[in-house]
């Protein structure tokens, strides 16, 4: 079946007087979102750091790209598969890591993870999750592990281990948040969800980390969450310390958060197999470069050595054609399918995905592309 195929079913439902359940529009999704949850855990997600400009530069550095259609080529079926570390999908696209999903909806990853599995879609489960490795493993989709590091050794192998048991094949190393940045919407609502134990089912799940509680989770929660934080949070680790991650994890390692050629030829020096380009969504440095303006620099400059993924500003199915033509394998899709969680949870997710994927499909095809690999700058206007 060809991701196209959806637009034709929403066409075909509506003929027999049942329109899409959800909107086909990520913004018109944002603000049902917007509409049904409080603010606090609202703006937790559409919000960035400072005064969001990194995250209108991400946005911008899209709309600023444009593409160039070519004619009278032919392109019968296009194929989105694509090969990541040697596994092979069925697009280019995976769920970037999200934590405490159940903020938006009470299936939280859960949800996630059952809409990535049914379409093959592999999913980043954080660390920050609101449910365990062990749950999320059930869906049993392709899934990924994305590592919010401790500075606790017997922690961080403890979390290598439970994901390697549990099927996760891909560990993604997140290294731009290792503080929470200054995020004027979450500091005026005074809301950090994992203050509260929300996001915490990982580490409060772990056997070598409640080993070193004075007192059990069940009876102290709060000592447990200030055990916790310190622990992942407040300073940064230094590349030799990716040869303890090296040494312990046998599938791809991916850095993620990179946004210097130096720093990708760096992970490619430490033996990693992969980088996404991010900013975060630009929750992390206000007026830092956009996400998609870093990309080609890095593309070009690691070639082969790496798998350059992205994220960062991804809405739309022409968003992915453009990161694919500057030097992306694959993309990360992050709030967009947030919003679809919201809506409604499992189903929503895999709405918002469905609806990415047949844009993506119908705009490669129109713009005379039937293979991804074909994609390269000059499938855009010169900068
Ligand atoms: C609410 C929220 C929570 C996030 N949590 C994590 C996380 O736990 N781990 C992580 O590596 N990235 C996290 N990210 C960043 C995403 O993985 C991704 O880089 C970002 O959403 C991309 O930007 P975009 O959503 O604007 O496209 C989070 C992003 C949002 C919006
Ligand atoms: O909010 C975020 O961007 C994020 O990455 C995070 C960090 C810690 C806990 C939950 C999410």
């Amino acid at each position: 079946m060809a991701f196209s195929d959806y637009q034709y079913e929403i066409y075909l439902n509506g003929l027999v007087g049942t329109p899409p359940p959800y909107s086909t529009s990520v913004a018109e999704l944002e603000r049902v979102a917007r509409e049904r949850l409080d603010p606090g855990p609202y703006w937790y997600v559409a919000g960035s750091a400072g005064t969001g400009a990194t995250e209108r530069a991400n946005r911008e550095a899209f709309d600023r790209r444009r593409i160039v259609p070519r004619m009278l080529r032919d392109v019968p079926v296009r194929d989105l598969g694509v090969e990541l570390f040697g596994r092979t999908y069925p697009a280019p696209l995976a769920l970037a890591p999200i934590g405490v999903q159940s903020i938006v909806h009470p299936d939280g990853e859960l949800a996630t993870a059952r809409a990535a599995a049914s379409l093959g879609i592999p999913t980043v489960l954080s660390t920050a999750a609101s449910h365990t490795l062990e749950e999320v493993a059930e869906a049993d989709g392709p899934r990924w592990y994305q590592l919010y590091w401790p500075h606790d050794d017997d922690v961080t192998l403890s979390l290598l281990d439970r994901a390697a048991k549990n099927g996760y094949d891909t560990l993604v190393v997140t290294l731009d948040t290792w503080t929470l940045a200054w995020r004027p919407h979450d500091l005026d609502h005074a809301y950090l969800p994992f203050l509260r134990g929300t996001g915490l089912a990982i580490p409060l799940s772990d056997p070598v980390f409640r080993a070193k509680l004075a007192r059990p989770v069940e009876e102290d929660l709060d000592a447990a969450i200030m055990q916790w934080v310190p622990m992942f949070n407040g300073r940064p680790h230094t590349w030799d310390r990716l040869a303890l991650l090296r040494d312990n994890w046998d599938g791809p390692i991916v850095l993620k958060g990179i946004q210097h050629v130096d720093d990708a030829l760096r992970a490619a020096d430490a033996g990693m197999d992969g980088v996404v380009v991010s900013n975060h969504g630009g929750r992390q440095i206000d007026g830092a470069t956009a996400s998609l303006d870093a990309l080609p620099a890095i593309a070009a400059a690691v070639g082969d050595r790496l798998t350059v993924l992205f994220d960062s500003g991804i809405r739309t199915g022409s968003d992915i054609v453009k990161a694919l033509a500057l030097g992306a394998r694959a993309v990360l899709l992050g709030r967009p399918y947030v919003w679809g969680l919201a809506a409604g949870g499992e189903e929503g997710v895999r709405h918002v995905v469905r609806g990415l994927l047949a844009e993506l499909d119908l705009t490669l095809g129109l713009a005379g592309y039937s293979r991804l690999a074909d994609l390269d700058p000059s499938a855009l206007e010169e900068p």
